[in-house]
């Protein structure tokens, strides 16, 4: 605990060390203020009592200038002396609070920025995949967005609130003890109770969090799917609106129930504890009347007693709080910390090796791999040469593993056995930042981003940002040149009917979205922006491209590639006959190898794969199309059913 509240407190001096400090003063001078009030009140009354007293025993009338005639009373500038501190400290008193607000909105901001670039910069740390899969890490993430920013300043807080209670109480105590040091004894005492309960309860108030997180996790899944524009075509053509709706709302209900009985014992133990406050202020305050009728204490002394027993109670019961807030808010940091300090996700050695431009050739050598100890085998033993300068397609049916493959090669992953070499050095001992610069990749499931075109191309390399004809020069390859530079704003146009564009604040109506094929040849541009890569990876690169795009694309594809190794998977084999050697995926294991012609001869998996597409375009015997009963939809769904 006093690791994370102290590492909570260094979050918030790295944010606002200036802002730290006034908060501080400013809560120590809120604190002594009320004390420093309560006594200049009770010389003033004992004064003004003392002067009055002593006008009427001289038989000069009562008032402050009879009292203050006699000699026996306080002269007007004495009381004056006496009022205008306590104005001071009433004016003090009303603003310190504002002034309080105003600093800590300041730092809860300024907090708030560095806790979010702080996990931010965290996250983008991982190397691999991993973590993005683990629901647990998940939960703790999305506390740690939560609470990243206002933890900390609910801990350093609390710390300065402990102080300020402090100066408060022992002002206060100090003033019952010499009232009556039982009276202070016994309120003292009483706040054991309020201490033990108020972190009971902030240890509760945690583990709810703790509990409901996957759920709110869960509704805030729901909650963006029914507000995302790609699903809205989905659940509005399957009317599942409803149905989603109503899964949303069972888990913030289950979320509200837990917070709801969570709320329940709160009440139950503050009403307990503020009974408890009511009795013991209650016997002092009867202690008080009856010790001033007897003349033990003065009318002032009264006054200081009313003053003082509930603000010990009250700075009793804030220390328990801020303790219990202190508490609460470590066990909520805990989570800022455990994700910012989690240790990589992917070994990495000490000294990474440099990845010099591919010169022979990338390996996988027996190559095995699940994706957790208790999934299923993917690779089973992958061995499979990527020699610099040549292509190698690779074939296989849904779910044999290639993407896998191409995960294990940027590194995502590393393999649960086996070796992936760079020109003779595993993977593991490169940097894998500067692998990735050596790499240009398309995925199948490529991103979409709400940015202008020129962006969404340029994120494959930032240099070209700002480099136009390198990324004209990428959509030429990716054949969208044209289309873009036709769009309103050209490359700047915004891909996105979500937001405003920068040159389109005042209209709205120059955004818009790409179509399928044309989103997939911007992800290719993406990945050709990068002039300096040596290994080319595309995975299902042109699966949504008519076929004219198809052909031209490959065909500019195939001058691009030349002197850089490449790697293509396509389901549409055609693609794939002029790579140098095609490998087929087949449980785990690469099952064939060689060239088209090779694998045509040997008549075996690809070769079957090969003429059943190869069918579907050739004419009927007669020379007149095929019958609708031979396309390879219906091969395929026949050889469907005969394997289920
Ligand atoms: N992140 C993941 N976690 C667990 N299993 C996964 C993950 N990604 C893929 N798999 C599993 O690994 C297997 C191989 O998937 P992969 O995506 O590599 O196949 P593929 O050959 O690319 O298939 P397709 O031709 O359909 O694209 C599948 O059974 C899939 O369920």
């Amino acid at each position: 605990m006093p690791r994370v509240l102290a590492a909570a407190i260094r979050l918030v001096h790295r944010a606002a060390p200036v802002g730290l400090i006034t908060w501080l003063l400013l809560t120590v001078a809120a604190a002594a203020l009320p004390v420093a009030a309560a006594w200049i009140l009770r010389t003033l009354l004992d004064r003004l009592v003392a002067g009055a007293g002593g006008g009427a025993g001289a038989g000069a009338g009562g008032g402050i200038g009879a009292g203050a005639g006699t000699g026996a009373g306080p002269g007007s500038a004495g009381l004056t002396a006496l009022a205008l501190p306590l104005v001071g400290c009433g004016v003090a008193v009303a603003l310190v609070p504002q002034l309080l607000q105003y600093v800590q909105a300041r730092l809860r901001r300024a907090v708030g920025l560095r806790a979010q670039l702080e996990l931010h910069t965290a996250v983008d740390r991982f190397v691999g995949l991993r973590r993005f899969e683990d629901p647990r890490f998940l939960d703790r993430l999305r506390l740690a967005q939560q609470f990243g920013g206002s933890a900390p300043v609910d801990a350093a807080g609390s710390g300065i609130g402990l102080v300020g209670a402090l100066v408060t109480l022992t002002g206060f105590l100090g003033t019952l003890t010499l009232l009556g040091p039982w009276m202070a004894a016994a309120v003292l005492a009483s706040g054991i109770p309020v201490l033990c309960a108020e972190i009971a309860l902030s240890r509760r108030r945690a583990a709810v969090a703790w509990a409901v997180g996957p759920v709110e996790r869960r509704e805030l899944f729901y909650s963006a799917l029914l507000t995302n524009l790609r699903a809205a075509k989905e659940i509005r053509l399957f009317g599942v609106g409803r149905f989603l709706r109503e899964r949303m709302l069972l888990e913030r209900r289950t979320s509200d129930a837990a917070k709801q009985r969570m709320d329940r014992q709160e009440l139950t133990v503050q009403a307990a504890l503020a009974l408890l406050s009511a009795v013991v202020a209650g016997a002092g305050l009867l202690w008080a009347v009856t010790a001033a009728r007897s003349g033990r204490i003065t009318i002032g002394d009264v006054t200081l007693l009313v003053a003082a027993l509930p603000a010990v109670q009250a700075a009793l019961a804030g220390l328990a709080l801020e303790l219990a807030r202190a508490h609460q808010a470590v066990l909520m940091f805990r989570h800022f910390i455990a994700v910012t300090g989690a240790p990589p996700d992917l070994p990495l050695p000490a000294r990474p090796a440099g990845v010099p431009p591919l010169r022979h050739a990338v390996e996988f050598r027996d190559v095995w791999f699940r994706y957790g100890d208790r999934q299923p085998w993917v690779l089973k033993g992958v061995d499979l040469v990527i020699p610099a300068g040549q292509a190698v397609g690779l074939v296989g049916l849904n779910g044999a593993g290639k993407s896998t493959l191409v995960k294990l090669l940027c590194r995502f992953y590393d393999p649960t056995r086996g070796q992936i070499l760079w020109d003779g050095t595993d993977l593991r001992e490169l940097c894998p930042g500067e692998l990735r610069r050596r790499i240009g990749a398309t995925f199948q499931d490529y991103m979409e981003y709400d940015l202008t075109a020129r962006e969404n191309i340029a994120l494959g390399d930032l240099t070209a940002l700002a480099d136009g004809p390198r990324v004209e020069r990428a959509a030429e390859l990716a054949g969208l040149h044209g289309q873009l530079a036709r769009l309103p704003n050209g490359y700047d146009t915004l891909l996105s009917r979500i937001f405003f564009g920068e040159q389109d604040k005042e209209d709205a109506g120059t955004g818009l979205v790409l179509s399928g094929g044309q989103w997939q040849r911007l992800a290719l541009a993406r990945s050709l922006v990068r002039t300096d890569a040596d290994l080319l990876i595309l995975d299902e690169p042109s699966s949504g491209l008519d076929p004219e795009a198809e052909y031209a694309v490959h065909q500019r594809l195939r001058r691009h590639r030349a002197g850089r190794a490449g790697l293509l998977i396509s389901h549409r084999l055609s693609t794939l006959r002029d790579a140098d050697t095609v490998a087929v995926l087949e449980d785990g294991r690469i099952t064939e190898a060689g060239s088209h012609q090779d694998l045509v001869r040997r008549d075996g998996s690809y070769a079957r794969l090969f003429r059943l597409q190869a069918s579907g375009y050739a004419p009927a015997e007669d020379g007149a199309p095929q019958s609708p009963d031979a396309t390879p939809a219906r091969i395929l769904l026949g050889e469907h059913e005969q394997a289920s």
